[in-house]
This record gives C-alpha cells, sequence and structure tokens, in this order.
C-alpha cells in the first residue's frame, strides 16, 4: 500500500464470540480523530449449564469464517474509499493466541494464518487479556494507568513497568465473571449470569457476606459459597444479587485504589466482560474521584470479548514490527499477560511519583489518611463512598480493631512495630509512635528484604499473618525494618495463609524494585532460616504460584 493509512483485521474467539473486526488509522500509536473500527461478533450461548468447550469449538467453526468475510468486505470498502487496490485492503492479520479455550484458539489461528497468507500480508499475535487493557489506553490517551481487567475468566490488575505488565493482583481462584455466573446456575438462569445479577441487584437489600482481599488479591470462592447458601436459607434472591455486587466489586475496587497508591500512578482503565456492569463502573469512577485520580472505561463494545480490541493492539504490534512467523504462530490456552514483551511502548513509562502529600502534611495511603505530628502518627481510616455504608463500617471497624491488637502482638513475639498510643474502632483511628526514616520501597535493599522475611516467619511462628506485606507497610531505619499496618492481619495456623503472605510480598517487590528476582530470592532463602516449618510454608507458595488460572 502506498497511503499512509494502516488497515488491521483481526480475528478473537478465545471462549463465546467469534469476532473479526477491521481497524484502519493514520497513526497506531496513539487515538487520532479519523480513526475507525467496525466489528463484526457472532455470540455462542449454551443451550443450558456454562460455556461447553466443544460446542463453543463447533460454534466457532461455522461462525467465524461468516464473521470474517463480513470484516473482509469492509476492509474492501474502506480501501476503495481511499482509492486503494482492493486486491490488498490490509497491512497485517491479528488474532488472539490466548489464553482462551484451546479447541476455539485453534479454529481462529487457523483462520488467521489464512487469511494472512491470501493477502501476504504479516500475522500478530495479540495476548486477550493484554488486548483488555490495552484498549482502554489507547481510547482513553492515558500515559500510564493501572489497568483492572475484569472479564469472564480472569480477574487481574496490572501496572507497566520495565517492559512488561506485571500482575500487581489476581484472583486466588477463578474469574470474576465465572464465578458470577456459577452463581446463577446454581439458581437455573440461563448463561451468562452477570447481566441479571445486575438486574435483579436493582430491587435489593445489603446482606452480610464475606469480603476477602489479601494484600492486592482476592478470591471469590468463600463468597460465592455464602451466596448460595443465602439462596438455599430462602433470603430473597434481590437481596443476594444486591450484596454479591457490593462486595465482590468493593474487593475489585479496593485492589484498584492499593495498586493505584504502591505504584504512584493517578490513572485507571477498565477492561473485560464485566466491567459493563454499571455498578462497577460506578464504584470505580467514585473511588478515583475521592482520591483525585482519573478513570477511563471504554464503550461496551470493546469491554466484552471482541476482534476490535485485538485489531487496535494488533496495529500498535505491527507498527512496532512485532509480527510472527507462520510456523512459530502456535497458541497458548494458558498466556499470561506479564509473558508478553511490550514491543509497542517505551520501557521506562511509569514513573512513581509516590503519595500524594497534601496540606498539612497528611498522607494519603491506599486504605488510610495519616497525618504526623511530633514523633506521633495518626492514621484514620475514612469512609470510602464507593463502599456500601454497612460494609464499609464492618470493614474499618475490624481492620482498625485488628491493626491494633496484631501490632502488639507482633511486637511481643519480637519483631519491630510501632508502639500504639491510642485506639478508636468507631472513628477508624489510631495513635502510634512515629518509626523508620523511610518506606521500604525506597530503600530496597537486600539486606533489608532479608530482614523482612524474618518478620514474616516470627509472626506465622507466632500463629497469625500480616495480610499485606508490601514494601509500604514496612520502615526502614538504618539495618533495622519495622512492619506497620496489620489491619488485613487475622489469626491463623494454615500454612496456606502464611505463604499468601510471602506471595504479597513477592508480588509487590516485583511491582517496587526493577530486578526484584534476586530480592525474592533473598526474602526466599531469610525465611526458610527463620522459620520453624518453612517446608510446608514454601510448597504452598510453589502450589499458589503455579496455580494455572486460565482454563
Ligand atoms: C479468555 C477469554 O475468553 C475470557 N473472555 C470472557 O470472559 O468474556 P468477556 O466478554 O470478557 O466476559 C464475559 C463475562 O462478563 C459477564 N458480564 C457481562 N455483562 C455483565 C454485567 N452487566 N454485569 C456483570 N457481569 C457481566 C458475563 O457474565 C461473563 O461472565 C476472558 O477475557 O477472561
Ligand atoms: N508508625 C509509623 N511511623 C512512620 N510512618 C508511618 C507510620 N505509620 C504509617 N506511616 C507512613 O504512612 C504510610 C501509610 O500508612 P499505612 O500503610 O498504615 O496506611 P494505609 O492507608 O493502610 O496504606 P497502605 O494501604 O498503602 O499500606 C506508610 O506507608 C508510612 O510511610
Ligand atoms: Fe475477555
Amino acid at each position: 500500500m502506498t497511503c499512509s493509512r494502516l488497515r488491521v483485521l483481526a480475528i478473537e474467539g478465545t471462549a463465546w464470540a467469534a469476532s473479526a473486526a477491521v481497524f484502519e488509522t493514520t497513526d497506531p500509536t496513539e487515538r487520532t480523530d479519523d480513526e475507525r473500527v467496525d466489528i463484526f461478533t457472532d455470540a455462542y450461548a449454551p443451550d443450558s449449564g456454562g460455556i461447553h468447550p466443544r460446542e463453543a469449538a463447533e460454534h466457532m467453526h461455522e461462525a467465524i469464517p461468516k464473521v470474517v468475510a463480513q470484516a473482509r468486505e469492509t476492509a474492501e470498502t474502506w480501501a476503495a474509499e481511499h482509492d486503494e487496490q482492493t486486491q490488498n485492503p490490509v497491512d497485517a492479520v491479528a488474532f488472539s493466541r490466548g489464553p482462551g479455550l484451546g479447541p476455539c484458539l485453534r479454529i481462529v489461528a487457523t483462520a488467521a494464518r489464512a487469511t494472512a497468507q491470501r493477502f501476504d500480508v504479516p500475522l500478530v499475535g495479540v495476548n486477550h487479556m493484554v488486548a483488555h487493557l490495552e484498549i482502554g489506553r489507547h481510547r482513553s490517551g492515558f500515559e500510564s494507568p493501572v489497568c483492572l481487567n475484569a472479564s469472564g475468566a480472569n480477574a487481574h490488575i496490572l501496572g507497566f513497568r520495565n517492559g512488561r505488565y506485571r500482575v500487581l493482583g489476581e484472583t486466588m481462584d477463578t474469574g470474576v465473571g465465572n464465578a458470577i455466573d456459577k452463581f446463577t446456575r446454581h439458581l437455573g438462569w440461563s448463561h451468562p449470569g452477570g447481566p441479571k445479577v445486575e438486574q435483579r441487584a436493582k430491587e435489593g437489600d445489603f446482606l452480610d457476606l464475606p469480603y476477602v482481599v489479601k494484600g492486592m488479591d482476592f478470591s471469590f470462592s468463600g463468597i460465592m459459597s455464602a451466596a448460595k447458601q443465602a439462596v438455599d436459607d430462602d433470603e430473597p434472591v434481590e437481596d443476594v444479587c444486591f450484596a454479591l455486587q457490593e462486595h465482590i466489586f468493593a474487593m475489585l475496587t479496593e485492589v484498584s485504589e492499593r495498586a493505584l497508591s504502591l505504584t504512584g500512578s493517578g490513572q485507571l482503565v477498565l477492561g473485560g466482560g464485566v466491567a459493563q456492569n454499571a455498578r462497577l463502573r460506578g464504584m470505580l469512577e467514585s473511588m478515583c474521584a475521592q482520591r483525585g485520580a482519573e478513570f477511563y472505561a471504554p464503550e461496551p463494545r470493546f469491554l466484552r470479548d471482541n476482534a476490535g480490541m485485538i485489531a487496535v493492539l494488533g496495529a500498535k504490534m505491527y507498527d512496532a514490527g512485532d509480527t510472527l512467523p507462520i510456523a512459530e504462530s502456535q497458541i497458548d490456552s494458558n498466556f499470561r499477560p506479564d509473558q508478553v514483551p511490550v514491543t509497542w511502548r517505551e520501557r521506562e513509562a511509569w514513573t512513581a511519583t509516590g503519595d500524594n502529600v497534601r496540606a498539612g502534611d497528611a498522607l494519603q495511603g491506599a486504605e488510610a489518611t495519616v497525618t504526623f505530628e511530633d514523633g506521633i502518627v495518626t492514621k484514620r481510616r475514612l469512609p470510602r463512598e464507593y463502599r456500601h455504608e454497612i460494609l464499609d463500617a464492618r470493614l474499618r471497624r475490624t481492620r482498625t480493631r485488628l491493626e491494633a491488637r496484631l501490632t502488639s502482638q507482633a511486637r511481643r513475639a519480637g519483631v519491630p512495630t510501632p508502639v500504639l498510643r491510642d485506639v478508636d474502632p468507631d472513628e477508624g483511628m489510631l495513635v502510634f509512635e512515629k518509626v523508620g526514616e523511610a518506606d521500604l520501597r525506597d530503600r530496597l535493599t537486600e539486606a533489608s528484604v532479608r530482614d523482612v522475611a524474618g518478620h514474616l516467619a516470627t509472626i506465622h511462628d507466632a500463629g497469625f499473618v500480616h495480610g499485606d506485606p508490601t514494601t509500604r507497610n514496612v520502615r526502614v531505619d538504618g539495618d533495622r525494618t519495622y512492619l506497620i499496618d496489620f489491619g488485613l492481619g487475622y489469626f491463623t495456623d494454615d500454612p496456606e495463609d502464611y505463604a499468601m503472605d510471602l506471595h504479597v510480598f513477592d508480588q509487590s517487590l516485583t511491582g517496587t524494585a526493577d530486578d526484584p528476582e534476586s530480592l525474592i530470592a533473598a526474602a526466599r532463602e531469610s525465611y526458610e532460616r527463620a522459620s520453624a516449618d518453612p517446608e510446608s510454608v514454601l510448597d504452598s507458595l510453589a502450589e499458589i504460584e503455579g496455580r494455572g488460572r486460565y482454563q
């Protein structure tokens, strides 16, 4: 082609959406006024139950050729509008390489190879989850946002650092949409359940359900069992739907706020099918407004699975020379977003600016506002507008109580922590002595990381976890490290809970350090030395890290 217009045809088919699209732009690196995207989707809807992989593949087999033909026609029409030759109307063919259902992915890949060969243009292999977040970045124009992907098979929060999207936090069991869909299957409702829960929730009232956040990770299994039980116990279905949304979306919003705070980013983008939910968007919008951050969610056609997002990222990758020889174009059903070398962005983007230091020397953390005066630190968990007021009051009260108790308990076990001067759980207020000169994230050394891992071993041996051991929740003073912020801690003798503490610490090192591997290894080694029972904890950690969450 001779003109400056770039046109990419893309194919998506990871699970339910047989989709093809054309993206046309004069500059793939940013959103332009004259860009256009046309998407053709043929959805698979199971007769009963959830998505059956074989049925989904049969659907892809029939529907993919049809949507690809529609996209091709569009590409030809657009090319003709610009007086270009129509035999070769696209510059590249992009496809979803994974994650997703193997049988579906294979059909998509075959169609993509054939289309690329037919036009004699390069093939681009796109990670579906990275596409879910890049479409938000592209449409918003945000420089370096934190990204929440809330889709059917996934739920994770990502930040860009050093050439990769890092998983800052993710679900420890199922994806968020799948969790909701499983609940609605229990009620005998047809797939997908998410929109139906949203509808019914409109008439519901609040019920207490479990709320599980560990650092920036979270899990849905406990809340889902409790929701099913509540229905079986004859609680009104609309109340359970309402409470389910209030809890699950508050968890996602809370970890998003934590990620903003940890990275120092002032921008959040949302992606994935569950992001079509107005309550989730509303909560995120409210959270961002409260902390002075910008929020963007793309329009629904770019949220649910669609080839438009694959085409837009495909164009960026093509522009960066990131194409795929046919011989190397095999699919990857477990393709994680952090495996993708991000060729289309400057490596050094995301300059963590740290916390907003506000008037009166107040620090805004992820959860609390902290003020300093004469060596005394006052921490207040202020109400969060995005959370239902009953849930908000419950979380602020219990976390404040636990923080007071565990801070003292840790010190008795021999771990340096600040001395507690005062506590008022109903106000969510704590008063501590000031400790340390800096947060660990600004003093990251192997020695300090070792020290922290030793502290974690000590509190685990004493029968409790910290719950959120990040590089922000450790203060450093010369060689000494202090643990602070025990609000997410609890008593437990389960090695898996101890392993989660180590996993949260690892993830935070990954999000903070340029070279996290050596620090993670040092922490592991120090924990092993200090712990009374390192074997079962480290086994459990290996299991947590190896969990395939993308099937
Ligand atoms: C790997 C890929 O195949 C997979 N795709 C996927 O999960 O489809 P997606 O379109 O992103 O999301 C579908 C999910 O989105 C939920 N959903 C749709 N509308 C919803 C709504 N209004 N409220 C809540 N959930 C909603 C559905 O219940 C379903 O679980 C993924 O991205 O994880
Ligand atoms: N006792 C203390 N001595 C010195 N600095 C402190 C103390 N307590 C808190 N800080 C500072 O205030 C920041 C926020 O405190 P804290 O972590 O308790 O609140 P938070 O809102 O829960 O934050 P996050 O959720 O980000 O961990 C800490 O990162 C630390 O820099
Ligand atoms: Fe998706």
